[in-house]
């Protein structure tokens, strides 16, 4: 990723290579009657840098948001997704961009997705790539400590991709 962005590889290394933090999430959907009424899980970008999740039963639910509009992910067997995070799109100075996601619940059937979520470590700090500012590409994000990256963002609700918009240079 960073070859294909030209940055230096010292500047992604410093993020994921050592001492980074990965979590884990296991998702359970039981069957709603009314899935119209629910929402698994509201929209949001993950605040992490990058995502892979497993779609374990072969239930969709899934959704991304394109230009507007809520499309469905399928459910590919044994198959990964892997979605950009918050981090990935500061640190990339906005040339990678955080997807919005939402998961919806199944009428009759349970559904189970496990997410793993990497990071940089704790005790370091993140901002835009230095290798990628230059006078016409100014930083678009402020830097700020990883901990406190993560701080600001587990108190609040999940609303779309409000997050990353607090930490955006005008
Ligand atoms: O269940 C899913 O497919 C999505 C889960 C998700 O977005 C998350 O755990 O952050
Ligand atoms: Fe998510």
């Amino acid at each position: 990723m960073a070859r294909a962005l030209g940055m230096q590889a010292e500047d992604m290394h410093v993020l994921f290579e050592e001492d980074g933090t990965q979590m884990m999430r296991l998702n359970y959907y039981p069957p709603c009657p009314q899935p119209e009424l629910v929402m698994g899980i509201c929209p949001h970008s993950d605040p992490n840098g990058l995502t892979i999740l497993l779609q374990v039963n072969d239930i969709e639910g899934l959704q991304i948001k394109k230009d507007g509009a809520w499309i469905p992910i399928p459910c590919i067997p044994d198959a990964f997704v892997v979605n950009i995070g918050d981090i990935l799109e500061i640190v990339t100075n906005g040339i990678y961009k955080s997807i919005e996601h939402r998961a919806m619940v199944n009428e009759d059937k349970e559904r189970i997705s496990i997410a793993t979520f990497f990071s940089p470590k704790l005790d370091g700090d993140l901002g835009p790539a230095p290798s990628l500012l230059t006078p016409q590409t100014p930083a678009q994000f402020r830097r700020i400590g990883v901990a406190d990256y993560f701080k600001g963002f587990f108190p609040r609700k999940l609303v779309g991709k409000s997050y990353i918009h607090t930490l955006r240079i005008d």
